[in-house]
């Protein structure tokens, strides 16, 4: 089994030296079902050197505090304390991830998105054992664009949108031309194209099979089409201070709209055509509304999702799920709902490994989708790309799921990969770092292991780093 051992830092004061231990290399060539090698890997542990700095705030002068200097300088730190954590949501490295809500029909609904809208399907992700599939779809590479995920959840084929949900926003260059695509494919169009009431942007809305609105809204080319998330608030003010404090989003527009009795805020970390963003609806003398069971949260990205919790909480958030690791992989989430309830959740920086080629020895299964769950570099560069660790171990999980999909040969690990070749006894070729080669054992062995039913043989795959 895998130990971890969290060791005093010894190594630098705003790092946690973390030794992982487990079966010699010799693991490589027999089919042990979790392969862990010896190795070395570094967390940047950032709330420990803000642990640092808050212990420094606690010294008098003469070193020593009286009990009234005590209680003062208690209540001086904690203000410091928070101010420090909602200076740092400022200065925290954040994107929008995905958002997350129900469907009906899978794939129904990936042919409406591709067909209709444009969207590439990135992946599915079966998980048999939770009664779910997934399905990422965007409008371009994931580690740059924002991502739909999809949830089926086995056996139920319709949700209750509720009323509280308004619409995502697709950005295109002819809304009456995508309009015209939409019905031919079947598609309902619930508002014709035209200027938007009150404003000048062509706008059209659409629903997608399970009822979801699409506002089209009309645009020069972006780099970004999947451009809002609308959310209807009970108080415009309260959400705008929240995500700007909690989430550091920077308040866009604003825009009231007295003739219609509605008022509009966009939020989010960067220009409206180049990012996606929430907007945040109040119609006048509505603070409360229905958030049914169809959608689910939206993910944002951070370096820190315990320094992100602690700001969430001083900001009014309510912690709906404590920060920390996901199981069976090192990403790191927290999650929150915001004063309306709405859930947010946040992800601390995963690189995004796309999967350029693989190659399997012959086996009595084929791969129907090679796909990696997540893969945490050890910390960041200052430059803000990804850090390697002195001997350049990244540790990711790798959930492979045959074609299939019996029970059983679902296989996951957690291993640590070098980003060098010494490390691959079967490298074809040094590729530098980012690339690396998950390298498999020899034809007799099973880098994977055996899984209950049957094994399934990895020879390598050539992975390509992309970091944040
Ligand atoms: C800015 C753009 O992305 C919009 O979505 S504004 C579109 C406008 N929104 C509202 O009316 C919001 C208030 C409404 N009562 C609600 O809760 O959705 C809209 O939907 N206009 C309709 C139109 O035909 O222009
Ligand atoms: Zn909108």
């Amino acid at each position: 089994m895998v130990r971890i051992i969290p060791m005093a830092s010894s190594i630098k004061p705003h790092s946690r030296l973390w030794v992982l231990q487990g079966t010699p290399a010799s693991a490589f060539l027999s089919p042990s079902p979790i392969l862990i090698v010896e190795s070395l890997y570094f967390i940047s542990h950032a709330s420990q050197s803000f642990g640092l700095r808050t212990s420094k705030l606690f010294k008098g002068k003469s070193g020593g505090v009286s009990l009234s200097g005590a209680r003062s300088a208690a209540q001086a730190s904690t203000a410091t304390t928070q101010e420090n954590a909602l200076e740092w949501v400022k200065k925290d490295k954040r994107r929008m991830l995905h958002v997350v809500y129900c469907v009906g029909d899978l794939d129904r609904t990936i042919k409406f998105y591709t067909e209709c809208l444009g969207m590439k399907l990135l992946r599915k992700r079966d998980i048999p054992e939770e009664r779910y599939t997934n399905a990422f779809l965007c409008y371009g590479p994931e580690d740059s664009h924002f991502v739909i995920e999809l949830t089926y959840n086995y056996g139920v084929d319709k949700y209750d949108i509720g009323a509280g949900f308004g619409h995502f926003g697709i950005a295109v260059d002819d809304v009456a031309k995508t309009v015209d695509l939409i019905k031919a494919k079947g598609g309902i169009v619930t508002r014709e194209p035209g200027p938007v009431k009150g404003g000048q942007t062509v706008i059209a809305f659409i629903e997608d099979p399970d009822g979801y609105k699409f506002e089209l809204l009309e645009r020069g080319p972006t780099l970004e089409p999947f451009c809002q998330i609308m959310l209807r608030v009970g108080d415009l003010d309260r959400s705008i201070e929240f995500y700007q404090k909690a989430y550091g989003m920077e308040l866009l527009r604003k825009r009231d709209n007295p003739e219609y009795k509605y008022t509009i805020a966009m939020m989010g970390y960067g220009p409206e055509d180049k990012n996606a963003v929430m907007e945040l609806t109040y119609n006048y003398g509505v603070t409360e509304y229905d958030k049914g069971n169809a959608y689910a949260q939206i993910a944002i990205g951070s370096d820190d999702v315990y320094r992100t919790a602690e700001a969430i909480k001083l900001s009014g958030g309510k912690i709906t799920r404590e920060p920390g690791p996901l199981p069976g992989i090192s990403t790191k989430i927290t999650a929150c709902h915001d004063p309306d309830g709405w859930k947010t959740c946040s992800h601390d920086f995963v690189g995004h490994v796309s999967w350029s080629n693989f190659e399997f020895l012959a086996s009595s299964r084929s791969y129907s989708d090679f796909h990696p769950v997540a893969i945490v570099f050890n910390g960041r560069c200052k430059s803000g790309s990804p850090c390697v660790n002195v001997n350049g171990c990244f540790i990711f999980s790798v959930r492979i799921c045959c074609s299939d999909g019996l029970p059983g040969c679902d296989l996951s690990y957690v291993a640590l990969l070098r980003n060098s070749t010494e490390f691959c006894p079967f490298a074809r070729d040094s590729q530098p770092s980012p690339h690396a080669r998950l390298c498999g054992a020899s034809s007799a062995g099973n880098l994977l292991g055996a899984v209950t039913t049957t094994t399934c043989l990895l020879r390598w795959a050539c992975i390509s780093l992309v970091g944040y």
